[in-house]
């Protein structure tokens, strides 16, 4: 079985490559990055060391890599013959992967009409669905149709802490021992063969959001008062204990909506808070608090997590001035070579906080949680 996996970066060698590699894929990675397209192809293997007292270490084999710059046409015609498709580049960057998508499926409906799956494994609801619009877009009438039959997009959600990774080898990855990786199954077509350690679930959205606005909006929050009192590693930040009692009355909101929506028993999400908690304080990783923290923008955009919580809590007639707190701090997240926070401070610079929060987050001035998030600015100001 063929595998093309776009982004050979933290999450695509430490997670989705791993785990396609032991369910006997042979995944060809394509990435922007050509030291790691000439090693990979080069070596053919990597290795993956899980961060525990153990430190056991696995080699992901059977793989080789495309350049998606000097190897475009060999990236089409992988994804004409593969049996699956999966992408962890970040969702801002699926459209620009949507052409060679396009192109692939072009090549392959025309000739075929054996079932194609492509999973998008980004932080993000909807995340295949996105990436079908785009890549959807691009093709003719024709195509389309054919694509509709055979070819299908499922959502999932992807979770495994893999932090910025420094080793004299590049192509090694330390990772969290967790993992979870939940995908749609009711978009899937006849002829999938199910891949091993992966959870099959015919409604994705109680996962998707659960994982989003737990450990997502745990990790950002975080970051963002780690930021604001000078901690560079979140294990820094999580060794706070009065910060920790913040990002868990995060998460005791985003519990509150989560438990109400989707029926979660109350204890179980409970546990679920702590085990995320202590995920985060992993003393055998190091994650920055500008990793954690990247692209504030996304974070702050309004079907993210920080914003659609906060907004579904309100709803409901539940508290979200803990999540306003943390949307406040990453207003304050000014981390220079972070091109999301760059722009968010020159927005804020030009056209003030109140008007920066609307354009971002899509809440009107008047909106309550607005209000609150100036409320809690002022105060994070002091
Ligand atoms: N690192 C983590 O702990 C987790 C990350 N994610 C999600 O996984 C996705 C990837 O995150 P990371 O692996 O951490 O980022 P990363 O930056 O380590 O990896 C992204 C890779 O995509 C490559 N890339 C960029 N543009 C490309 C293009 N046009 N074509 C092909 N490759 C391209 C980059 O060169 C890089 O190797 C994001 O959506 C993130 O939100 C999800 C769960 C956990
Ligand atoms: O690009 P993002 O959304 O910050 O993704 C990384 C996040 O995903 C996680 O891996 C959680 O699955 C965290 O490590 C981190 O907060």
């Amino acid at each position: 079985m063929k595998a093309v996996h776009f982004g050979a970066g933290n999450i695509g060698r430490g997670f989705i490559g791993l785990l396609l590699s032991q369910a006997g894929y042979e995944v060809c990675f394509v990435d922007v990055n050509e030291d790691f397209v000439s090693q990979l192809q080069k070596r053919g293997e990597y290795p993956v060391t899980l961060a525990s007292d153990g430190q056991e270490t696995v080699m992901v084999n059977n793989v080789t890599a495309l350049s998606s710059v000097t190897h475009a046409a060999e990236v089409v015609a992988a994804i004409a013959e593969a049996d699956l498709v999966t992408t962890a580049v970040g969702v801002s960057i699926l459209k620009f992967i949507a052409g060679a998508v396009a192109d692939g499926i072009s090549k392959r409906v025309a000739v075929s009409a054996a079932p194609l799956h492509i999973i998008a494994c980004e932080n993000a609801i909807g995340g295949s669905a996105q990436l079908k619009e785009l890549v959807h877009a691009k093709l003719d009438e024709d195509t389309r149709r054919k694509a509709d039959a055979s070819v299908a997009f499922p959502n999932a959600a992807v979770d495994r802490i893999v932090p910025l990774q420094k080793h004299d080898d590049i192509l090694k990855v330390v990772v969290e021992p967790f993992y979870e990786w939940v995908v749609d199954s009711s978009q899937m077509i006849p002829g999938y063969t199910p891949i091993e350690g992966v959870h099959y679930v015919e409604n994705l959205e109680p996962y998707i959001e659960r994982k989003l606005f737990t450990v997502n909006t745990g990790h950002c929050s975080a970051a963002y008062l780690g930021y604001l009192r000078g901690y560079e590693t979140i294990q820094q930040a999580m060794a706070d204990e009065p910060l920790t009692a913040l990002v868990r009355e995060v998460l005791e909101e985003t519990g509150a909506v989560l438990v109400q929506k989707h029926g979660f028993d109350k204890a179980e999400h409970s546990k679920y808070i702590d085990k995320i908690l202590e995920r985060f304080r992993n003393p055998a990783l190091t994650d920055e608090v500008s990793r954690v923290g990247r692209s504030p923008l996304r974070k702050l955009s309004p079907n993210d997590r920080l914003v659609s919580p906060a907004l579904q809590a309100c709803e409901r007639g539940l508290s979200y001035t803990a999540l306003t707190r943390s949307m406040a701090a990453a207003l304050l997240f000014d981390v220079t070579d972070d091109p999301e926070a760059v722009e968010l401070q020159a927005a804020i610079a030009e056209l003030g906080v109140e008007a920066a929060v609307t354009k971002y987050t899509g809440l009107a001035a008047d909106h309550e949680i607005h209000q609150s998030v100036m409320a809690e600015y002022g105060k994070l100001k002091k």
